[in-house]
């Protein structure tokens, strides 16, 4: 197994999910599913909530900016008018957000309305964010280096938070202060599409400016190349991660690209 020299000015980590941090299966035979499965139940319980009433908002904004676009999107989800009938304003968002998310759109307004449903299932105990086996020992190391560690995901903050808070692997978001749960703490922080998305370049410099460093400092690691070509025309170190299930590389994007099948991969020579 190759191994890959992180240059020595990096000294932040930027790390998707989905494909990266965890398997492509747990969200498309995990993650959606869930949500298709409740979604008609969950607005039907919810829908006089100021929370859902927010999500509605945003869903039907995003369709009003699709229409505006000349965007493909759902004949039903442009009918804007004030239902009287509950159940049918309800069936209503359903087909809009199963259609997009057939469509794996990764916009702001679907991924908050999933990242809220998904809130009962990882408390209960239905479902546990998985993490491969070689993510939480790397990053360890890497803390324990001084590098900042942060994750950026199409999913929502709150989404991103009860993954790893609801891990296979416990708790990894524990931020107790004294100095032994200091080790166990993996993240200074989050970015999602709030910050913009992931296929433009604009989004890493703002991540940049938000930690307060310069892109060339930044690794990001991600398994998509229109994601990783983003970050590197803004001037971010980038190594596409190939996983299992994870989108196949063109023979020109693995000639490209460092790519790595797991963090243990990765050294920092030279750091003390
Ligand atoms: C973070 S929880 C669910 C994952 C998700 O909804 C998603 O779209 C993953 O996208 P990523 O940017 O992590 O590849
Ligand atoms: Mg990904």
């Amino acid at each position: 197994m190759a191994t890959v020299t992180i240059p020595e000015n990096v000294n932040v980590f930027l790390l998707d999910i989905e494909g990266t941090t965890t398997p492509i299966t747990f969200v498309k035979e995990v993650l959606f599913p869930y949500i298709k499965e409740h979604l008609e139940e969950y607005l039907g319980a919810h829908w006089e909530e100021d929370e859902c009433k927010q999500d509605v908002q945003l869903l039907k904004k995003q369709t009003e900016e699709d229409l505006k676009q000349n965007r493909a999107c759902p004949v039903h989800a442009v009918d804007q008018t004030v239902h009287t009938d509950e159940e049918k304003a309800i069936r209503e968002v359903v087909d809009s957000v199963l259609w997009h998310m057939d469509a794996d759109r990764k916009t702001t307004a679907l991924k908050q309305l999933q990242g809220h449903m998904w809130r009962a299932a990882y408390v209960s105990g239905k479902i546990k964010g998985e993490v491969y086996q070689d993510v939480v020992p790397a990053i360890r190391r890497w803390r324990e280096y001084g590098l900042k560690v942060y994750i950026y995901s199409s999913g929502s903050i709150e989404a991103q938070k009860l993954l790893f808070g609801y891990s296979v692997e416990g708790n990894l978001l524990d931020a107790s202060s004294n100095l032994a749960a200091f080790f166990l703490l993996l993240f200074d922080g989050h970015f999602d599409t709030n910050i913009g998305a992931k296929v433009e370049s604009k989004s890493y410099q703002k991540i940049a400016e938000r930690i307060g460093c310069s892109p060339e400092d930044i690794m990001f690691l991600t398994d998509v190349t229109r994601e990783a070509k983003a970050a590197e025309d803004a001037g971010v170190n980038v190594a596409v991660v190939v996983r299992p299930g994870n989108m196949e590389l063109t023979e020109e994007e693995r000639k490209y690209y460092t790519t790595i099948t797991t963090f243990s991969q990765l050294e920092l020579t030279g750091r003390v």
